[in-house]
């Protein structure tokens, strides 16, 4: 008679689907689905690729839920508090390798061992017993640099370092060779004899005769729970193959029937293969007891698993660094880019326009008997005082165009205003000035008698087209230009012995209240620049390192093992605060006193705000990284939400010029108020008593308290 055997993995009518009912992406993977696992047996699930074998482990182990159905690991309910699935109890063995590519053979090894809160000298003799029946004999070899085949039997490793009570392998013996295929199964022989038990996938049917118990699965279903001998006895067959085509053949004859009562889970019949032959009991020898869990807690309680919490946080500490530290690139970008973006930043912006070239046309200096060589002949530019004490001046225009070009803009000397405007329409300069024939007399007579003609006006008035196109510098031009002509009647005045502000324009600028007068554009932009760099340089690297995490199965090994998304989240938290903090430190060195931006406020206050902005583009990394399923769709967003942020934040526009609700928006952005905090902070030496200063560290903390909240809730309340 048969030994009876308690289960292990108890799957009762199991449905699962994916997408949404009556959408296209909606499949259904596992439909009423009864599974069996005995305590210390080999369990193999085979089945077509695509129908499903992954997704029921992955329920097993906690992963996943089921939509409807019942399933009991070692006498607990996957992810219930204290069942240890997921965590200690199982050792899991994705289809992927799902190892950190920076780790080497003894990194991954340990890396599970330490989630599992084991000793050093207990990881030690595990490594180096696992590693000889493995064959891993360079333990020091980056798992990156392995070959496929190597990296498979390191991620089996890493399932068994802790001697669970359940082993979940999906294909763990792809592209090895047939003598360790073998030995693994000997070695997975061996345990099943010491009361482990083992489930296992593979596309080598043959392999599966091995097995205790094999599990076809097909259209959502197990078709057969037998031993491989029952297998092979019933089809009256020489080998697997053969029984599970048999039996794939008799299924198809069934299915019509199925298809017909799909909607109606309860009155689907049991799958054509009689269960009565089993080597190990099957559902309908627990007859006498009521539900699954009476099955598993009548047989013994459910033992309650202790996590350990400090264990996992230093392993994924750990694990973290060595993928840091062994990622230069990553290092260097995370390092030297932004002080990268400051110089560039630095070097490019905000500085006056050089060797601007205009047209000049002087007709007061051309018409005159020397030509333009009177401007270069002081003794030409004649002053006279007449008996009444007025006082004349001759090629003012001489004075005006060397006042202009102190002020750095370049004369070209042209005959015609045609001939100056048609360069400025070629492009070749950026305006084109023209003083008219009797310039000097007619400004002077214009100063002295104030009421005079139309054509006085038009004789002392210097005609000015520009290339307005380019926007910027067509302001400073027109700057310099109103510049240049109040040094030009300053000298003029003097040199007539009269009051230089008599003909200033009548509107004084005082000492300005914060700033100087002659502020760089540099200052003005400089906040901005560094909130944004810090902000999108740790968005970038927080989402692509958790994607690569994620993308890889890093993450989703490390929580089968039983390290929680908070755990990862928290130990990231503070790895990449530190790197933000070296961030924050250097654009601080860089901008203050490298750069020499104004510091008016505490710096301490400034690179608080900074640093914290820093803290809220990782928060808004971490969230795109856990709601986007890939690198692409991560870079579309972060690149993607860059513009629209950079646009509404008023550094390149004053938020005063936009319509009102997208100001309203603006200012609700991240980094909009964070910017003129900086900016305050620096130029009017603000502090945190002013209400700007406290609310750009309000909306800086409300950023980070809302993208964490969303990350937190995601993974919490996400469909698995
Ligand atoms: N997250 C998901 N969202 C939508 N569909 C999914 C998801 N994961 C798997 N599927 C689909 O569910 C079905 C079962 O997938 P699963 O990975 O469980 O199959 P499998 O039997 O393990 O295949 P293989 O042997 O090729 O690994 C497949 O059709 C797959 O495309």
């Amino acid at each position: 008679m048969e030994e009876r055997r308690p289960a292990a993995v108890l799957v009762e009518r199991a449905y699962k689907y994916y997408g949404r009912l009556n959408k296209p992406d909606y499949k259904s993977v596992l439909c009423h689905l009864d599974m069996t696992v005995d305590r210390g047996s080999i369990y193999g699930l085979l089945g077509a690729s695509g129908c499903g074998k992954t997704t029921l482990l992955s329920c097993i182990v906690g992963r996943r839920k089921l939509d409807s159905g019942d399933i009991w690991v070692l006498g607990g309910r996957p992810g219930e508090k204290g069942s240890g699935v997921p965590g200690p109890n199982i050792g899991y063995m994705p289809q992927e390798i799902a190892l950190v590519g920076e780790f080497t053979v003894r990194d991954a090894i340990f890396y599970f061992g330490r989630i599992y809160g084991m000793k050093a000298a207990k990881m030690q003799e595990r490594f180096d017993f696992l590693t000889s029946l493995l064959e891993l004999s360079d333990g020091g070899k980056l798992v990156k640099h392995l070959s496929g085949g190597q990296q498979r039997r390191v991620s089996l490793a890493a399932a068994l370092v802790h001697e669970p009570e359940l082993l979940i392998l999906d294909e763990p013996c792809v592209g090895l060779d047939p003598v360790l295929r073998e030995r693994i199964w000997e070695f997975l022989a061996g345990l099943a004899r010491g009361g482990t038990t083992v489930i296992i996938t593979t596309h080598y049917i043959d392999e599966t005769k091995q097995a205790h118990k094999i599990g076809l699965l097909r259209d959502g279903q197990l078709l057969a729970e037998q031993s491989p001998e029952q297998l092979l006895r019933q089809f009256s067959c020489d080998t697997l193959e053969d029984a599970f085509l048999k039996l794939a053949l008799r299924q198809h004859e069934y299915a019509p029937k199925r298809n017909t009562l799909k909607g109606s889970p309860d009155v689907i019949p049991e799958t054509s293969v009689s269960r009565q032959e089993s080597r190990f009991p099957s559902r309908e020898d627990f007859s006498g007891v009521t539900s699954s869990t009476d099955v598993l807690t009548k047989q013994e309680k459910p033992k309650k698993i202790k996590g350990k919490t400090r264990a996992r946080y230093k392993a994924v500490f750990i694990k973290n660094i060595q993928q840091f530290g062994r990622n230069p690139a990553g290092l260097l970008f995370a390092v030297l880019f932004p002080i990268v973006q400051a110089v560039a930043f630095f070097l490019a912006v905000g500085h006056d326009p050089r060797d601007l070239h205009v047209a000049v046309v002087n007709h007061e200096a051309g018409f005159s008997p020397w030509g333009l060589a009177a401007c270069k002949n002081s003794s030409l530019q004649q002053i006279t005082k007449t008996e009444n004490d007025n006082c004349e001046l001759s090629m003012l225009s001489c004075w005006f165009v060397e006042e202009m070009e102190k002020h750095d803009i370049y004369q070209i000397a042209y005959d015609s205003p045609e001939a100056a405007r048609a360069s400025v329409h070629a492009g070749r300069l950026y305006g084109a000035l023209v003083l008219p024939h009797n310039f000097s007399s007619a400004l002077a007579v214009r100063v002295r008698e104030g009421d005079v003609d139309d054509d006085t006006v038009r004789d002392s008035t210097i005609s000015v087209w520009i290339d307005q196109t380019n926007h910027q510098i067509s302001h400073f031009m027109k700057r310099k230009l109103h510049k240049t002509w109040e040094t030009f009647t300053a000298r003029a005045m003097r040199a007539c012995g009269r009051p230089e502000n008599m003909v200033r324009i009548p509107v004084n600028f005082a000492d300005p209240v914060y700033g100087s007068m002659d502020a760089q554009f540099v200052d003005f932009m400089a906040p901005g620049i560094m909130i944004t760099i810090i902000f999108f340089m740790s968005a970038l690297v927080t989402s692509t390192i958790m994607i690569s995490d994620r993308s890889e199965g890093v993450w989703e090994r490390s929580a089968v093992a039983g390290v929680r998304p908070q755990e990862m989240l928290n130990v990231h938290i503070v790895l990449q605060a530190s790197v933000i903090f070296i961030q924050t430190l250097e654009l601080i060195i860089l901008g203050f006193f490298g750069y020499d931006l104004p510091a008016k406020g505490s710096l301490f206050n400034a690179g608080t705000l900074l640093f914290l902005q820093g803290i809220s583009g990782m928060c808004y990394g971490f969230l795109l990284s856990i709601c986007c399923t890939s690198f692409t769709l991560a870079f579309f967003i972060v690149t993607g939400s860059f513009y629209p942020m950079i646009l509404l934040c008023g550094i390149l526009w004053p938020v005063e010029g936009m319509y009102q609700g997208v100001r309203a928006l603006a200012l609700t952005l991240p980094f909009t108020i964070p910017i003129k905090s900086l900016r305050d902070i620096m130029e009017k030496g603000a502090t945190m008593a002013d209400p700007i200063v406290y609310q750009g560290y309000l909306v800086t903390l409300a950023w980070i308290s809302f993208t964490l909240a969303m990350c937190y809730l995601r993974l919490r309340y996400q469909k698995l």
